[in-house]
């Protein structure tokens, strides 16, 4: 973990609805400058957490700090430092982008003309701001909702499924933005989001959600790296599979695919023992998993898109 300071800490945190567990202690923490990832399937529990995070709902035990004031107890300072897209932006279409930001200027304390001058420059919507924003793509729009997301100044800034609707080019570019206000503007980002290869091209550290519970946090980096995998393409598989697993951890199933953990010097052995017993060894393949395949791994199965 790097060793900036943290600027959203999350503690055990709980939420009941009825009798029904839905978020169970979840903690992590955000540092400065990096873009979280916090990824789970639709149901997982992103929305109840992204909501308790910024203060819209309460939540039944736990606690979350922002630039070390206590959400709960020191509510207005600690709100003070994060900025919040949750889903769309709410925009007026036939205002320009500069009207929009003024309006909403308005509802937020001691925001200056200058300021509203630096988030346009900060969204690089400078060429288009006076141009009414039904005239806008969705890119276009999702960043003049980081703009007044942006406006308060916050060091935290939370954007719940950014590239939703984004052509190939829009979730390109959006990815860039995210990470040039993380790097360049030193502003936490954390993205919440089913999508893993979005997570995977623009996140330093990750945390998976799955059924109301963190799985793990870590860098995606790290989460990838030394954990090769072998592929068994073998016929019949049943057999295949009771050879492999003497050896190796089988960790998924496909149709007409085993995949195991990867020790180098079991392969030539368990080879032979399929050979052996006239199993037709189609194909070995060691390969790095993508987030995708550790997600079904570590979820147990569960799919996500
Ligand atoms: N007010 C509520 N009453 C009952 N159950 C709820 C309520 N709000 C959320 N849930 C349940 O809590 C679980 C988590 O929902 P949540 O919306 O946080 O998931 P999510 O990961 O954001 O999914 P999505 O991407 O579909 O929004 C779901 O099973 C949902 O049905």
């Amino acid at each position: 973990m790097n060793s900036q300071p943290s600027t959203l800490v999350v503690k055990n945190l709980c939420k009941d609805i009825g009798k029904k567990n839905i978020i169970k202690n979840i903690s992590f923490e955000l540092k400065e400058g990096e873009v979280f990832g916090f990824l789970g399937p639709n149901g997982s529990g992103k929305t109840t957490t992204v909501r308790m995070l910024v203060g819209l709902i309460k939540p039944t035990s736990g606690e979350v700090y922002i630039y070390g004031h206590n959400l709960q107890q020191e509510f207005i300072q600690a709100i003070d430092h994060i900025g919040v897209i949750v889903e769309n932006p709410e925009l007026y279409p036939y205002l320009s982008g500069w009207e929009n930001l003024e309006q909403f200027a308005r509802m937020v304390p001691r925001i200056e003309q200058a300021r509203l001058l630096e988030v346009v420059d900060l969204v690089g919507l400078q060429n288009r701001i006076h141009d009414t924003v039904k005239t806008y793509s969705l890119g276009m729009r999702q960043r003049l909702g980081i703009a007044q997301a942006l406006l308060g100044n916050p060091k935290v800034l939370i954007l719940d499924e950014p590239t939703n609707g984004l052509d190939p080019g829009g979730i390109r570019e959006m990815r860039e933005f995210i990470r040039t206000l993380a790097e360049r503007d030193n502003i936490s980002i954390l993205v919440s989001s089913h999508l893993l290869s979005e997570i995977q091209l623009m996140c330093d550290r990750v945390a998976i959600i799955s059924k109301g519970q963190i799985i793990t946090v870590d860098s995606v980096e790290h989460l990838l790296a030394e954990k090769e995998r072998v592929w068994w393409k073998l016929d019949p598989m049943s057999i295949g599979k009771t050879i492999v697993s003497e050896k190796m951890k089988i960790v998924a199933e496909h149709e007409d695919v085993l995949i195991s953990h990867y020790d180098g010097e079991s392969i030539a052995n368990i080879n032979e023992k399929l050979v052996h017993a006239g199993v037709n060894v189609h194909g070995i393949e060691i390969k790095l998993p993508t987030l995708e395949d550790l997600f079904i791994e570590l979820t147990g199965g569960e799919t996500i898109d």
